[in-house]
């Protein structure tokens, strides 16, 4: 089954386009694991199972595993949520891109190591960074496309006189994505939920690509606008949320309120396919 297969039954099973993001801090974890970052495996495995039924994908951030030096619990983690939730394709947000040897390194990880379904990366090496992570027969890649962050503009944003029309990189990134380098219909990109206008234009660029969507939630983006700029019915949105599931509450019913938070996004996104 490709990744593109497992959103699509993911999306029917659960009636959802929200991506649960696990970015574990051991700070912010309720009292009884605060502050301890043995617990980041429990912590995660504990809203994953309270979300499971209710999402289209998870997101395991690598950053929050790797500075914790656990590593070794993201890859129970991935055990975990593969046995638990068979049905939830998992997306390792990892942002790589790096020549092509390295990058045949950082893809082994992403997929043999971690054994994710989709991994995110920056497409600013061109091609040959990329292609070593489209050897992997159905899994899938999301690259980097106009990000959530405000300072997403200072390259994204600007136009390349080079090319007829004068794109902006990320209008020429989305073209790159649906078009040349697409090989096996493998890949995707992210657009973040702070700029729906960027959203509909890269839609309109790119009209098959499942859409990965940070920035609802704790970056205040917009989750309905998100899903008018960028929801079709044939591809595939994943609109992620992390820190306002993950933290929902820091008491000990952490468990209870990200599930409640997440039942509230999706019901919010899913109302506004109009
Ligand atoms: O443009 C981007 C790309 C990736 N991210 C990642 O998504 C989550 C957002 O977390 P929230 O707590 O929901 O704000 C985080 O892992 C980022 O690294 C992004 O925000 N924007």
């Amino acid at each position: 089954m490709t990744f593109t297969d497992m959103l699509r039954g993911a999306a029917q099973a659960n009636r959802s386009m929200l991506c649960v993001g696990l970015d574990p801090e051991p700070t912010r974890f309720p009292a009884g694991l605060q502050g301890d970052a043995n617990k980041i495996y429990d912590f995660c495995a504990a809203i994953v199972d309270a979300t499971a039924d209710l999402v289209i994908a998870f997101k395991p951030q690598i950053a929050y595993f790797s500075a914790h030096r656990a590593e070794g619990q993201l890859e129970r983690l991935m055990e975990h949520m593969r046995r638990a939730a068979p049905q939830v394709p998992i997306i390792l947000d990892a942002k790589r891109g790096d020549i092509g040897s390295t990058a045949e390194q950082y893809a082994k990880e992403a997929f043999e190591r971690y054994g994710a379904d989709a991994v995110t990366l920056s497409p600013f090496m061109g091609f040959d960074s990329v292609q070593p992570y489209l050897q992997y027969e159905g899994k899938g890649a999301f690259l980097l496309c106009r990000t959530s962050n405000p300072g997403g503009d200072d390259l994204q944003n600007q136009r390349i006189a080079g090319l007829p029309g004068e794109p902006r990189l990320y209008e020429h990134v989305a073209r790159l994505a649906q078009g040349p380098w697409n090989l096996n219909g493998q890949l995707g990109l992210v657009v973040g939920a702070t700029y729906p206008h960027e959203i509909a234009r890269v839609r309109e660029l790119a009209p098959t690509l499942p859409l990965l969507i940070p920035g609802v939630g704790a970056q205040g983006g917009d989750a309905e606008a998100t899903v008018r700029a960028g929801w079709r019915a044939d591809a595939p949105i994943i609109v992620s949320s992390s820190r306002a599931v993950l933290y929902a509450s820091a008491g000990g019913d952490f468990v209870a309120a990200a599930r409640r938070e997440a039942e509230r996004t999706r019901a919010l996104l899913q109302a506004a396919r109009g």
